[in-house]
């Protein structure tokens, strides 16, 4: 259940890069770092990313998001397809994602990598049964998986292997991506990752969903995180990107399968989630959300967030933290299930079988006497 992606012998581009990068001594030069956050572009050409359409969207208050108008979208010339939007989130909006990724998300049906180890129906909660922080506990978490569960083996989704996709997330990612100008996104799996300082990502590519035309969406809070993407092999020098709090990097098109990783966290130069801002209770403004039915829990568990003596357990978390949430579609547009495309190449088979028959009669005797054999 470990994420290693490549051999250490493989001494590519991208491993030099991201050995480098990972390094403690000597620390290496943030210099060609890309940061958004402090407009170093290094020596990366960047591009403004001019979103289709601005028509507000009444819901993105609701989702923890500002204005669209105020949204800075960028692309980068060495990577099509890769867009990176900075922080489009309120403080309040910030805390409650990572709220819900500690506490709601790494809850059963979804699976964890602890899963392996014991069996806990409630990390979050098992943290603190004594009373206490539980930090041995706490710092397991390194993964939890939504929707469609990925299976680190076989790296195949499957039908039988799924629970219910988080609404929120789900609406979320329907905001974002109506906002970059598509319209049938639609988020089924996801997979959280939990880093402490000293964590790392190794190179690889996200290519197990059926759809792979489909963007895929990539939150980052807390902590910051140097952030690497190449290309289609690992002979591409990968370009460096700081991605902090808020930061949404969005993979599409030729970057949506390109190689990339996370060779270390670094400490947060400012904690947007913590802003005074955030005291700022959201209110019911009556918009029209696709996935979620309870609208009210959602605008309770928002303003939930204000009162810091709740929101304290999960502040000393993220202050030494980052937590990416990575959001896929799994299917085609119009698919319904995994079971579609089995049955699609079955009957395909088929199809291909008995016209193959047709001009070549021997092979229809050969596999019936086949079939009588066995
Ligand atoms: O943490 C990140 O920014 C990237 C995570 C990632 O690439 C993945 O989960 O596949
Ligand atoms: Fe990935």
């Amino acid at each position: 259940m470990e994420r290693t992606f490549i051999k250490p012998e493989n001494e590519n581009s991208f491993m030099q890069v991201f050995k480098y990068y990972k390094c403690n001594k000597p620390k290496p030069s943030l210099d060609n770092v890309l940061s958004l956050e402090n407009k170093i572009f290094g020596k990366n050409q960047i591009g403004l990313y001019s979103a289709p359409t601005l028509i507000e969207d009444l819901r993105t208050e609701l989702l923890g998001l500002t204005n669209v108008k105020e949204w800075k979208a960028y692309t980068l010339l060495r990577h099509p397809g890769l867009i990176l939007i900075k922080n489009p989130f309120t403080s309040l909006g910030q805390r409650y994602w990572i709220r819900k990724c500690l506490e709601q998300y790494s809850k059963k049906p979804n699976k964890t990598n602890i899963d392996t180890e014991m069996v806990l129906n409630d990390w979050w909660k098992e943290c603190f049964k004594s009373g206490h922080c539980n930090s041995k506990l706490q710092n397991k978490l390194r993964w939890t998986t939504l929707g469609y569960h990925h299976n680190w083996d076989t790296k195949v989704y499957t039908e039988d292997n799924k629970s219910l996709f988080p609404e929120d997330l789900a609406e979320l990612c329907d905001c974002i991506s109506k906002y970059l100008g598509y319209q049938n996104f639609r988020a089924e799996a996801a997979i959280v990752n939990y880093y402490h300082i000293g964590s790392t990502l190794s190179a690889h590519t996200d290519h197990s969903e059926v759809n792979l035309e489909a963007p895929l969406f990539s939150f980052s809070f807390g902590q910051s995180a140097i952030f690497l993407i190449g290309g289609p092999d690992k002979n591409f020098e990968p370009s460096a990107i700081m991605l902090n709090s808020g930061d949404v990097a969005v993979m599409s098109k030729e970057a949506r399968l390109s190689y990339h990783a996370v060779p270390k966290i670094v400490s947060a130069l400012s904690q947007p989630w913590s802003n005074g801002e955030s005291d700022k209770e959201i209110c019911d403004n009556m918009a029209n959300l696709k996935y979620i039915t309870d609208r009210q829990q959602l605008i309770l568990d928002m303003n939930r967030n204000i009162d810091n003596k709740e929101w304290n357990l999960f502040k000393n978390y993220i202050q030494e933290s980052r937590i990416n949430m990575n959001v896929r579609q799994v299917l085609h547009e119009h698919q319904k299930s995994l079971l579609d495309v089995k049955f699609f190449k079955s009957y395909f088979n088929c199809f291909l079988f008995i016209l193959n028959s047709i001009s070549n009669p021997s092979i229809l005797t050969k596999n019936i006497s086949f079939v009588f054999q066995s």
